[in-house]
C-alpha cells in the first residue's frame, strides 16, 4: 500500500520491538529475533516466527537476537529486522517516515550512531534518538517539564535504566547491563547447579513469568518444566517453586537495587524529597516480576509503583515525543 509520509516512534528493545505510529498509537509488538540461513545470510523469519525457532534450528539456520544488553550486536540483522517491522507497521510509503528511536542512557556515541544508521538504512527519512528513561517517564504519564524530581526505573530485557528526571532532563542517571535476560540466565544456572538439568532460554523465561518472585509470596506457586539431564543426557521433568526462583534471582536483583540506591545517593536533596513524596515509577517487562515493587520499598524505604502497561511505556513515550517534535510550528519539523 502506498501512502504519504508519517512519523513513527520505535522502542528498539533487546527483547521486543514496539512501533508507535503518529495518530494511531502502538501498532506492532514483536520479539527482537531474526532467523537467518547460514551460508547465504537469507532471512528466514523475523519476530514471533523467529522466536519460536530459538534453540530449535537445524545446522544451516541461525536464530539470533541482533541486540544484546540494549545495543546492536549484529548490525545487518538489526537493519533487516527493522526494515521488516517498519514495512509491516506502515506499508510502503511514497515519502519515507521520520523516526524517533530510543537508546539506553548509557550508550556510547558509536553505539548510538549504529542505531541511527541502521534505522536510516531500514527506511527512515530522518532519525532522532531519545534516551530510554526519558521516554519511559513520558510514557508512564509523568509531566517531565515540571521543576519536580521523578525517579524512573525501566527494567527491560538487556538493560535497567535508572534516572532522576526534572525540567525535561535526567539529573542523575545510571544504565546497568543487568535486566530480564540476566534473570533468565540466573534461572538456567540455578537449575543446572541444583538439579543437573539443562533448560533452554525460553523455558527459563516461562519459569520467570509464571512463578518468578523477588519477594516472599503469601502462597508459594510452582511450575513443571522439562529439561535435559546432564548426566544421562535424557529429557526429565522437574517442579520449580517460586521460593527457589527467589534464591536464583538474588544476585541480579541485588545489582539493580544497588543501582537504585546509588542513584538516590547522588540525587540533590530537594529532588530526593520530591521522590520520597511521589514514589519510584517502575516500567519495562522486567519490573513485572512478582514483588519487585515491594522489595524496592523494603530496601530503600521509598514506595514503588508499577506503571500502567509497563511494557509499553518506552514506546508510548517515544511516540508522544515524536508527535511533539515533528508537530507543525516546531523548529525540528523538517
Ligand atoms: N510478567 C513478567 N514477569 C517477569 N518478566 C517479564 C514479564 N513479562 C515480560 N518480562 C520480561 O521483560 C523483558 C522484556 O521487557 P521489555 O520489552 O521492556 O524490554 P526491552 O525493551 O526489549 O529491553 P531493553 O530495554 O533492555 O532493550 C524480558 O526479559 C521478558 O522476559
Amino acid at each position: 500500500m502506498f501512502g504519504f509520509g508519517t512519523d513513527i516512534g520505535i522502542d528498539l528493545g533487546t527483547a521486543y520491538v514496539l512501533i508507535y505510529v503518529k495518530g494511531k498509537g502502538i501498532v506492532l509488538r514483536e520479539p527482537s529475533v531474526v532467523a537467518i540461513k547460514e551460508k547465504t545470510n537469507e532471512i528466514m523469519a523475523v519476530g514471533e516466527e523467529a522466536k519460536k525457532m530459538l534453540g530449535r534450528t537445524p545446522a544451516n539456520i541461525r536464530s539470533i537476537r541482533p541486540l544484546s544488553q540494549g545495543v546492536i550486536s549484529d548490525y545487518d540483522a538489526t537493519e533487516q529486522m527493522l526494515k521488516y517491522f517498519i514495512n509491516k507497521a506502515i506499508g510502503h510509503r511514497l515519502i519515507k517516515p521520520r523516526i524517533g528511536v530510543c537508546v539506553p542512557s548509557g550508550v556510547t556515541e558509536v553505539e548510538k550512531k549504529a542505531v541511527e544508521d541502521a534505522t536510516k538504512q531500514a527506511g527512515a527519512r530522518y532519525v532522532d534518538t531519545i534516551e530510554e528513561p526519558i521516554a519511559a517517564a513520558i510514557g508512564s504519564g509523568i509531566d517531565i517539564s515540571r521543576p519536580c524530581g521523578s525517579m524512573i526505573v525501566d527494567v527491560g530485557g538487556g538493560t535497567s535504566d535508572i534516572a532522576v528526571i526534572s525540567l525535561g532532563g535526567a539529573v542523575v542517571k545510571k544504565s546497568l547491563k543487568c535486566a530480564g535476560d540476566d534473570f533468565d540466565e540466573a534461572i538456567i544456572k540455578y537449575v543446572r547447579k541444583k538439579y543437573n538439568i539443562l533448560i533452554g532460554e525460553r523455558t527459563a523465561e516461562q519459569i520467570k513469568i509464571n512463578v518468578g518472585s523477588v519477594y516472599k509470596r503469601e502462597v508459594p506457586v510452582d511450575i513443571e518444566v522439562r529439561g535435559r539431564n546432564l548426566v544421562l543426557g535424557l529429557p526429565k521433568n522437574i517442579i520449580i517453586t517460586s521460593e527457589e526462583i527467589m534464591e536464583a534471582l538474588e544476585e541480579p536483583i541485588t545489582n539493580i537495587i544497588d543501582g537504585i540506591r546509588s542513584v538516590l545517593e547522588a540525587t540533590p536533596p530537594e529532588l530526593a524529597a520530591d521522590i520520597s513524596d511521589r514514589g519510584i515509577v517502575l516500567t519495562g517487562g522486567g519490573s513485572l516480576i512478582y514483588g519487585f515493587d515491594k522489595l524496592i520499598h523494603e530496601r530503600t524505604g521509598i514506595t514503588a509503583v508499577i506503571a500502567e502497561d509497563a511494557m509499553s511505556c518506552v514506546a508510548i513515550g517515544t511516540g508522544m515525543w515524536v508527535e511533539y517534535r515533528y508537530a507543525k510550528g516546531n523548529p525540528y519539523n523538517r
